[in-house]
């Protein structure tokens, strides 16, 4: 019987060269074509946090997706980590630099409370810019990051050097 990581790799498609010349694009849209793989994925999620956590946040837009039913069968709740300018106020913001200048992300700050154990989740862990930046915004609300989860998580990119400061509890289900 295949793992869940096989299933996964199984799974996803690698697309050369988008969305620009040298990246390997993780496409995980398959995932959602597959109603068992994605339930037991997120069954694995909900497993991993149990207990430990008090509100879900969600990376726009591939984090959304398996972040809120993690969120829901954790019964907690789920809170949208934004691009700049999409969330109507009140917000609270963090800039991060990009490989070719730099981004900002977003979130409500009336939907986290001091002290909330925090999940931040996206679909790749990459360089953990993105990451890192969503840590800080949770930091900014008072509430502390008890865990990172990703679908995927790029080890040559050492994402996880800039998180582990954050918290040492990083899920990933497959690394490449
Ligand atoms: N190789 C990739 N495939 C799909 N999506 C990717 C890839 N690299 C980055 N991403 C997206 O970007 C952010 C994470 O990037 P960081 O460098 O860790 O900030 C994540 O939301 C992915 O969707
Ligand atoms: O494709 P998305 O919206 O998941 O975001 P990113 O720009 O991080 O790839």
């Amino acid at each position: 019987m295949k793992t869940l990581a096989q299933r996964i790799d199984d799974t996803l498609v690698n697309v050369a060269d988008f969305p620009k010349p040298g990246v390997l694009y993780k496409d995980i849209t398959p995932l959602f074509l597959n109603p068992d793989l994605s339930n037991d994925i997120i069954a694995e999620f909900v497993a991993r946090a149990k207990g430990k956590i008090d509100v879900v946040c969600g990376i726009e837009s591939r984090g959304f997706l398996y972040g809120i039913q993690i969120a829901h069968q954790l019964g907690v709740p789920f809170v949208l980590i934004r691009k700049a300018g999409k969330l109507p106020p009140p917000t609270i913001a963090q800039s991060y630099d990009l490989e070719y200048g730099s981004a900002t992300i977003e979130i409500n700050s009336n939907y986290i409370q001091p002290h909330d154990r925090v999940m931040i989740h996206d679909d790749v862990l990459a360089t953990g810019g993105t990451a890192e930046a969503s840590a800080r915004l949770i930091e900014q609300c008072g509430a502390k990051v008890c865990q990172f989860s990703f679908i995927i998580q790029l080890d040559f990119l050492d994402g996880v050097s800039k998180l582990k400061s954050f918290t040492d509890d990083i899920v990933t289900m497959i690394s490449y």
